[in-house]
This record gives structure tokens, C-alpha cells and sequence, in this order.
């Protein structure tokens, strides 16, 4: 799914006018149908104040007000007053019979236990709000508040500090905004609602769906020889654990032979995994030898700084072959940027990426920094976080749309990495390997968190479900193929 910005949005509005034969007001109208859906499925016995601003956005509250009312769902409507309106709104005005119009001096009284519904501003906003809203905004907050498109007052694709709505959820059309994946903005919950809006192309920046037409379906003839060799490179003494839950999850990541190197001290691993050890006890000192069958590398997971030297000199003989560079490998390359290997696949978390390209001030400038990294050094990064953001080589950017917040903790980078090089070793090309392998690590993680809860569960639990998120994605492209070809293993899935 493209995410678009404001521009493209306007463009793929006229677009689907056009195309599609007809006026803004019916993709208006459109637009208010499925919002009344959205509204009334989740807030079935809720009443609601609707706030209007002069825009389109306000014409999406003014039309959803009707609808309301014509279901005889008790509805209050406000209308900012304006020296001009946009057309759309104002035919949305005579269509509703009763509303209120209200300023910022003047500010509406709503319904004590009213939903609020903020369709003051979208995406049309020039610049941010001024001082003088906040008195609106702070007399609506602490109430349950649905924006629509947009929380009003927040810009879709720039940092906002000014004033804008704070949102429970918002129902946003066609696609998620840029500015949603912010942390700074703090959007909890957003819906997409689909508006029948006309697709142009595929853009260099998406929002991950449809992972499962990644898949590859292996031959009913595999033997561990054709599914690839993963070797997982890493841990020291006192953080054992980080390879322990790498080598568990390439163990579930679909390929033939999982391959470790630990140190001396690397603990009893699955006896499903080879491990050879390094003559050093506490950490790795000695380069791995790697035999012409490994298929990708995963290095770094608990590796300690101590590992630098064997690091860097196994980045010099490495061979042509798909490499993850995960936690302390990334901290020694943050101070050797000249050895990271074109073509790598980094995957840091905020902080790890602010050492190798510095601090930024907002998650806005740090994700142009990682497209330019990207870019220059020719390299894959994927930078984790509530919205993990996979930046290509070529300028591509994908958003990860699966995962949730008990996922945040200890292990479930090393988990990710481990899955990952599971994924590559098989085969798949590094364009389908990164959104595949992110995609599913967050979908075991939401299958964990609504089966156990996000409080208690803990990274290893991303381990435990990551047969039912394949199992789910398997399901998926089965029931969404015209023509599958199912395994018998596939056909008792369905
Ligand atoms: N394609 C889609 O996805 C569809 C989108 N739809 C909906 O349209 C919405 C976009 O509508 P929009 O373009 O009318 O903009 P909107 O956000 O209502 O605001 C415009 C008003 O704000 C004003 N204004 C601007 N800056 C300001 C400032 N700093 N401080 C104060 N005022 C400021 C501006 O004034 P002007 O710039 O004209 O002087 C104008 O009056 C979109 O979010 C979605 O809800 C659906 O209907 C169907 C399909
Ligand atoms: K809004």
C-alpha cells in the first residue's frame, strides 16, 4: 500500500474524479458512508459531537453528522465560523438541517458524555495551529475523541510541535500519514478506510500488506541440502542468551541446516542447531570458517565489543552471500563506517542508528538519514521500533504494519535477526527476505500479545508463536491464490 503524501493524495483524488466519472462531493460522500460503518461497529450505543472546520475535512463531519442523524443516533454538530468555506462543505451545509456555529471565543457546548468526533482539519493544513486552540483542544481532551483523517492540527508528513487534537483513534482514508509512525506525535490507534480511491503505481514508500504473495512454496522434494544453511555469528560471556533465542528463531525460519559460532562459553543450544565453539572462552577472538554450502550469515547478536577484531577481519573474507549485521557488530561498525560490506543488511534500533550517523533531533530527520546511508553505501537497513522502517539501496522505504509494544523487549532484535538469516539462507531475494522476515517476527508478536497479553509476555514468546504466524500467512496465500498448489499440509490448513 502506497503511503502518499498530501500532494499525492490530492492527485489520486482528482484522479479517481476523473476516472471514475464522478463529483468530490460523491467521494465525500463516499468517504462519510464508511466512517458511519467504522463509528457505529465500534461505538454501536455511543452519541456524538461532531466538530466541523471549513475545509473538506469539516465537509467529511458535516455529511457523517447527516448520516448519524438519519440512523436517529443522537448527534450534536459544531461549524467553525469562517470567511470561506470549500465547496463541498457548504453544499454539506444545506444538506444538514441543524447545526451550531461556533469560534474560538465562543467555544461549543458539548454533550457531557458525547464522543467527540474532530473533523476540524486533514490534510490541508498549511502550516500549524496557533496558541489559540488550545483551549478547544484542552476541553475535549481526556474525552473519547475519533479524528477524522487526521487528528486536527498535526501536518501529515512533517514533525508538529504546535497544538493539535489528541486522537483515541483515527479513522484515516486510503492510507496511513507519514506523520502517524512518529513517536514524538504520539498516535496511539489509527483505522484505514478504504474510499475506493483509484491506485497509481507503486511508489517508492509503502505500508507493508499482502505479505503472504512474498512466499515461496518450497518442493514437495526439499531436502535440507536445497533449503539453505543459516550461520548465526555471535555472543560472550554474560550475554549467551542473545545467539540462544537467534539460533531458536532461525530453527523456525524454514531452512536446512542452522550453523552457530559462539565463544568458549556459548551454552547447550538446540541439538537441532551445529554449534562449534571458539578456542576463547569469554568471547569471539577467532574468524569462523565458512564452508561454500552457508547460504546467509546473522552476526553480532551479544558479540561484545571485545569481538571487534574477529569481526573485522571476518568482514574481509566474507563471501558473496547475504549478511545480517545485527547489536554489537553495529556498534563496532559505528566506529569503522568505512568497513561496513555493500550490500549488508543492517538492522539497528534507533539509538544503534544514531551512532553511526549521529543524533537527530526528530524520528523525521533520522529516517532521512537512513535513506541516505542507504543510498550511499549501498545497504539494506531495517530500523526497528513501534513501526519498523526497512530503507532499500535504491531510495525504496517500507513501513511494517504488524508488531505492538509488549513486543519491546530484551531479545526480540536477536529473534528478528535470527529469522531473517533463516529466511535469506532459503533462497529468497533480499527484497522479499526483509519484509517477509519483519512482517512475520511482528505477527508472532501480535499472536503472542493476544494470546498471553502484552504485559507478561516476553521475547520469547515471539518464538513460541512464530509457527501460527506462518500457519496464518500460509492460510492466507492458499485462500487468496486463484490457482494454488496445495501440499497435503496446506490443504488440512484451509
Ligand atoms: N483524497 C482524499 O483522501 C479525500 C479527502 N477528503 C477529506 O478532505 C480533507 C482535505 O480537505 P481540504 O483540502 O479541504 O483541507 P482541510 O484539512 O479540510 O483544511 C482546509 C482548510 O483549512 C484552512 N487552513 C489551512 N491552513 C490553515 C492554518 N494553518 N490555520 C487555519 N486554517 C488553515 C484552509 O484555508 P485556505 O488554505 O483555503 O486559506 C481551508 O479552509 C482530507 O483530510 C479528508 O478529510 C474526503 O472528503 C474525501 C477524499
Ligand atoms: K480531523
Amino acid at each position: 500500500m502506497n503511503i502518499l503524501n498530501k500532494e499525492q493524495l490530492r492527485a489520486t483524488d482528482q484522479h479517481t474524479i476523473q476516472v471514475q466519472g464522478i463529483r468530490s462531493w460523491d467521494l465525500m460522500e463516499r468517504a462519510a458512508r464508511e466512517l458511519l460503518k467504522a463509528i457505529t461497529r465500534e461505538f454501536p450505543h455511543g452519541e456524538f459531537s461532531i466538530l466541523c472546520g471549513p475545509g473538506n475535512n469539516g465537509g467529511d463531519g458535516l455529511a457523517l453528522g447527516r448520516m448519524l442523524k438519519e440512523k436517529g443516533i443522537n448527534t450534536q454538530v459544531f461549524l467553525l465560523e469562517s470567511p470561506k468555506y470549500s465547496e463541498d462543505n457548504l453544499e454539506n451545509q444545506k444538506l444538514l438541517e441543524e447545526f451550531e456555529v461556533f469560534n474560538l471565543e465562543k467555544l461549543p457546548e458539548l454533550w457531557p458524555d458525547s464522543i467527540i468526533i474532530d473533523a476540524l482539519y486533514g490534510f490541508g493544513l498549511r502550516t500549524g495551529l496557533g496558541i489559540e486552540w488550545k483551549a478547544l483542544f484542552e476541553k475535549i481532551e481526556g474525552r473519547t475523541c475519533l479524528a477524522i483523517d487526521l487528528p486536527s492540527g498535526l501536518l501529515a508528513d512533517e514533525l508538529t510541535t504546535s497544538p493539535y487534537v489528541k486522537a483515541d483513534i483515527v479513522y484515516t482514508f486510503h492510507c496511513p500519514k507519514k506523520a502517524f509512525f512518529a513517536p514524538e506525535h504520539g498516535i496511539e490507534s489509527f483505522e484505514i478506510i478504504d474510499i475506493g480511491l483509484e491506485k497509481v503505481g507503486d511508489g517508492n514508500y509503502q505500508y507493508l500488506a499482502d505479505v503472504h504473495l512474498l512466499l515461496n512454496q518450497p518442493s514437495r522434494f526439499a531436502h535440507k541440502g536445497t533449503l539453505g544453511q543459516a550461520l548465526l555469528v555471535g555472543g560472550s560471556k554474560g550475554m549467551t542468551g542473545a545467539i540462544d533465542l537467534a539460533t531458536k528463531a532461525a530453527l523456525r525460519g524454514g531452512c536446512g541446516i542452522v550453523k552457530v559460532y559462539g565463544p568458549g562459553c556459548t551454552p547447550d543450544l538446540p541439538s537441532e542447531a551445529l554449534v562449534q565453539r571458539d578456542i576463547n572462552l569469554e568471547y569471539i577472538k577467532q574468524t569462523p570458517t565458512i564452508d561454500a554450502k552457508t547460504t546467509a550469515i546473522g552476526i553480532g547478536m551479544g558479540m561484545s565489543h571485545n569481538g571487534q577484531e574477529a569481526l573485522l577481519e571476518f568482514l574481509s573474507v566474507l563471501p558473496p552471500i547475504p549478511l545480517v549485521l545485527d547489536a554489537d557488530a553495529l556498534n563496532i561498525l559505528a566506529k569503522h563506517p568505512e568497513k561496513i560490506p555493500t550490500g549488508a543488511i543492517l538492522t539497528p534500533h534507533p539509538k544503534e542508528l544514531d551512532r553511526i550517523v549521529g543524533t537527530s533531533k526528530s524520528s523525521f530527520e533520522r529516517w532521512e538519514k537512513a535513506e541516505k546511508l542507504a543510498k550511499k553505501k549501498g545497504i539494506y537497513l531495517i530500523v526497528k521500533g513501534a513501526n519498523t522502517h526497512i530503507f532499500f539501496p535504491d531510495g525504496k522505504i517500507l513501513v511494517n504494519s504488524s508488531g505492538n509494544y509488549g513486543m519491546a523487549k530484551g531479545g526480540s532484535g536477536d529473534i528478528l535477526t535470527g529469522l531473517l538469516t533463516a529466511i535469506l539462507a532459503q533462497g529468497y531475494p533480499i527484497e522479499k527476505a526483509l519484509p517477509l522476515g519483519v512482517y512475520l517476527h511482528g505477527l508472532a508478536g501480535d499472536i503472542a500479545a493476544e494470546t498471553l497479553g502484552h504485559d507478561a509476555m516476553n521475547a520469547g514468546d515471539i518464538l513460541t508463536f512464530l509457527p501460527d504466524a506462518w500457519k496464518l500467512l500460509r492460510r492466507r496465500a492458499c485462500t487468496t491464490s486463484k490457482y494454488p498448489r496445495r501440499s497435503t499440509e496446506q490443504r488440512e490448513l484451509l
